[in-house]
């Protein structure tokens, strides 16, 4: 009879106490707080063997309610709780939770009392691992037993090792065994993952823990030649994408017929990327005797059916569980309202203020997008971007690069960025909503990893608001809804850069330039100081003010407050006539006006061009009437709140539209050649790894594939595809949007026309309707960061 392990608490699982189910024959329980250090494992290992029977459950909680009461929606996270529950039933397996008892013993936890092989003890400690993480202490024992396992538990928790850890003993154990010694050993674990960069992340964390195993990563797109040689020398470790696996099997370079283990990481995205016939065609062919885990964020129904066919009663393991907090702690999450156009000219202050010179990923939709953000933010920041449409090997250079801070923004599609383990990035921004929450909470699980701290901030449209709801319900998390930074918390997080790095200047260096400093303080003061510290953070010149209402630079928000006493009704047409009557060149080009929303004033906020806004305050204006200028969102008046941003971008926002059904029904489309039934090897043929790849033969700007199989950005694709569908809604929408700030102040000068396509607004010149590598203006380039 299998069991379900719950733990409410990462991080704190430390000394556990394990009961027998309250309805059980025996009620002795086993208590592991005070074992010592020697005897820990094999304590451990008894107390499970023990309750073989009636599984275990944890006294803390009465009886632990594994089903969560909320009620799921289409896509929901949720839903994958509900899916864990029931694959549990169908295994007829009874609830184990684990719940922390009384302080933490972090003697349990500690790997050199685990009876593990000096070796790997020695590789973890000299990385810095000394202690298991939860999932690890969870999967640890019941992997040591050869039971099959399916477990989820948050982002960054440190599953590779949950699984590593137990498989590198058995490995490392077995060793002994001249005949596993042997050159041409054929693999006993394979590990298969969806995309090549998790691949070669996992094959990373084996490889870093086990030196003295030979582990080989395959993957698609590069040379077969080298892969094919590794796996002639002899290996113990194949991890791989199942595209490249199908390849080398077929080219008879790999043979899975030692296979003790098999790991499935990430099993959901398999489904997401359209690996699932692959996945498949696999595990019909490894030796039945073999141990299985399976780890997966969700339960569709693909999994389930892997996990029904291809384990044996497994042991169902779920750390996340009822927790609604679906997002690693330690993630502080934003919210901030900007437009189509406005994100474009926040996105470079988000990462100054937030990032605070750390790392940071920004996740577009579309490769384009991804390449134009990049691109735009280059002028300011160092960024890179990585999607599916660059080459491998620019890709790992480029994570090699971000990795070693050589930049410290990368611009990623979702599917380039999954499960991508670097350490310490600061800031997640999800400059487009994402489609799902299990996208959201892995591209947030970038960051805040093993056990560390980040932030994360979703920018989002005024249109989307609901969506952001939606979102904060489905991962059960909550946003502080935010403005953008103000230009006096850019400067000032500017300021604070600058004077970190001066850390670095070389003692010499500053020698040279002693006697000018000493002599400009005499004459100048601080400010002289203030001068050099303004130039280093590029601030030479005062920054442009920039609109309350849509973030743009070049214009500056301004309120007009009219004495209640006067009883006229007041609305945006009393503020074109207002400016009218004091300076016809304001009423000329006012943007956006907004009447403030309390009844008991009567008043607007507006926007108009800087030098403008400068001789309006300057004007005589009639008496009862108050003009000012605005300089922080929501904090200046009491009374003042930003009303909702009219909307000046596409709807692109997909968020829950994508059932697993539509997935692969939209996959059916572009489905693989050949690969219709489960069969097999030889019907592939020797040519079909070329038919692979001949199913991709889009490269439009949808952010089609190239010859990226095993990266594969096909959740790109698919965004890319309905952000186009997107971009042509709004352009019969956005005829009613520009048509009105154009009605009220003319200062959108270009209306879209129906034809247009792309519903944002371009990188190089800021007119809206084209893309930056469309724009027409490109010898004009401006720079908008
Ligand atoms: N016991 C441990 N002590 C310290 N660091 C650890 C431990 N286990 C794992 N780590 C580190 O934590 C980081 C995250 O681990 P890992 O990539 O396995 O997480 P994950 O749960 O697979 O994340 P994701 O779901 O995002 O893929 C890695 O850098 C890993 O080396």
């Amino acid at each position: 009879m299998a069991s379900l392990i719950g733990v409410s608490s990462i991080y704190q699982i430390p000394t556990l106490e394990l009961y027998q189910r309250p309805n059980a024959a025996s009620t002795s329980s086993v208590r592991l707080q005070s074992l010592d250090s020697k005897s820990h494992f094999n304590n451990l290992l008894r107390a499970h063997r023990h309750s073989s029977g009636p599984p275990f459950k944890t006294g803390l909680k009465p009886t632990p309610t594994f089903l969560p009461s909320a009620v799921a929606t289409p896509n929901s996270s949720l839903l994958s709780q509900e899916a864990f529950k029931g694959l549990a039933r169908d295994f007829d397996q009874n609830d184990i939770e684990f719940q922390p008892a009384g302080p933490t013993n972090t003697d349990e936890l500690d790997i050199s009392k685990l009876d593990l092989p000096s070796r790997l003890v020695d590789s973890l400690q000299s990385r810095g691992i000394t202690h298991l993480f939860p999932i690890q202490r969870a999967v640890f024992v019941p992997a040591l037993e050869g039971r099959d396992i399916i477990a989820r538990a948050k982002t960054g928790t440190g599953k590779t090792l949950a699984f590593g850890i137990p498989i590198i003993k058995g490995l490392t154990e077995d060793e002994q065994e001249p005949s596993l010694r042997r050159s041409g050993r054929l693999p006993r674990v394979l590990v298969l993952a969806p995309t090549r960069e998790l691949a070669k992340q996992v094959e990373k964390e084996i490889k870093e823990s086990a030196p003295y195993l030979n582990t080989v990563c395959v993957y698609g797109g590069v040379s077969y030649v080298s892969q094919q040689s590794a796996l002639s020398r002899g290996v113990d470790v194949v991890v791989g994408t199942p595209g490249r696996i199908i390849d080398l099997i077929n080219g008879n370079s790999l043979k899975l017929n030692e296979v003790q283990y098999l790991v499935l990481d990430e099993a959901d995205q398999m489904l997401a990327v359209g690996f699932e016939e692959d996945v498949e065609v696999i595990l019909e062919n490894l030796p039945s005797q073999r141990q299985s885990m399976l780890f997966s964020a969700t339960m569709p129904a693909w999994v389930k059916k892997l996990a029904r066919k291809y384990l044996n009663n497994p042991l169902t393991i779920d750390l996340v569980g009822d927790e609604e907090e679906k997002l690693a702690e330690g993630i502080k999450l934003y919210a901030i309202a900007a437009t189509a156009t406005s994100k474009r000219s926040i996105l470079s202050d988000l990462v100054t203020v937030y990032a605070k010179g750390g790392k940071t990923i920004v996740f577009t939709q579309t490769k384009r997008d991804a390449d134009e953000v990049s691109l735009a933010l280059t002028n300011s920041i160092a960024s890179e971007a990585l999607h599916g449409d660059i080459s491998q090997h620019q890709r790992e250079r480029t994570l090699n690069g971000f990795r070693q801070g050589k930049f410290t923004v990368l611009v990623a599609t979702d599917v380039a960025a999954r499960g991508l383990d670097i350490p310490n990035v600061d800031l997640i921004i999800h400059y487009e909503l994402p489609n799902d929450p299990e996208t959201f909470v892995h591209r947030s699980g970038r960051t805040g990893r093993a056990g560390k701290h980040g932030t994360a901030i979703l920018l989002y449209t005024s249109s989307q608001r609901r969506t952001v709801r939606s979102l904060e319900r489905d991962v059960g998390c909550k946003f502080e809804f935010v403005s953008p930074p103000a230009m006096e918390e850019v400067l000032e997080s500017s300021a604070q850069q600058v004077v970190a790095t001066l850390t670095g200047v070389h003692p010499e260096s500053v020698q040279f330039f002693t006697p000018t400093a000493q002599k400009l303080i005499e004459e100048q003061g601080t400010s002289a100081l203030a001068a050099a510290l303004a130039q280093l953070s590029g601030f030479s010149r005062p920054p442009s003010s920039r609109s309350l209402i849509t973030h743009e630079q070049g214009w500056t928000t301004l309120q007009l407050i009219r004495d209640s006493d006067n009883t006229r009704y007041f609305s945006a047409r009393s503020v074109t006539g207002f400016l009218s009557d004091v300076f016809s060149s304001a009423a000329d080009e006012v943007g956006k006006i907004h009447i403030i929303a309390d009844e008991r004033v009567q008043g607007a906020v507006f926007d108009l061009p800087e030098e403008i806004a400068k001789e309006l305050l300057n004007k005589d204006i009639p008496p009862g009437n108050t003009i000012s200028k605005i300089t922080k969102a929501l904090h200046v008046t009491l009374y003042w709140q930003l009303p909702p941003l009219q909307d000046d971008g596409p709807p692109s926002d997909f968020y829950g539209r994508f059932s697993d059904r539509e997935r692969s029904n939209r996959r059916g489309s572009t489905s693989r050649g050949g690969f219709t039934s489960r069969g097999g090897f030889a019907s592939r043929g020797g040519s079909t790894s070329r038919d692979r790849r001949g199913f991709k033969t889009s490269r439009g700007w949808e952010g089609e594939d190239s010859d990226d199989d095993d990266f594969s950005d096909r959740s790109s694709r698919r965004g890319g595809r309905n952000f186009k569908t997107g971009g042509n809604s709004w352009s019969r929408a956005s005829g009613k949007s520009s048509g009105d700030d154009w009605l009220i102040g003319g200062r959108r000068s270009s209306r879209p026309s129906s034809s247009d396509r792309f519903g944002g607004a371009c990188f190089n010149c800021g007119e809206s309707g084209h893309r930056a590598s469309d724009c027409p203006s490109t010898s004009n380039r401006r720079s908008f960061f």
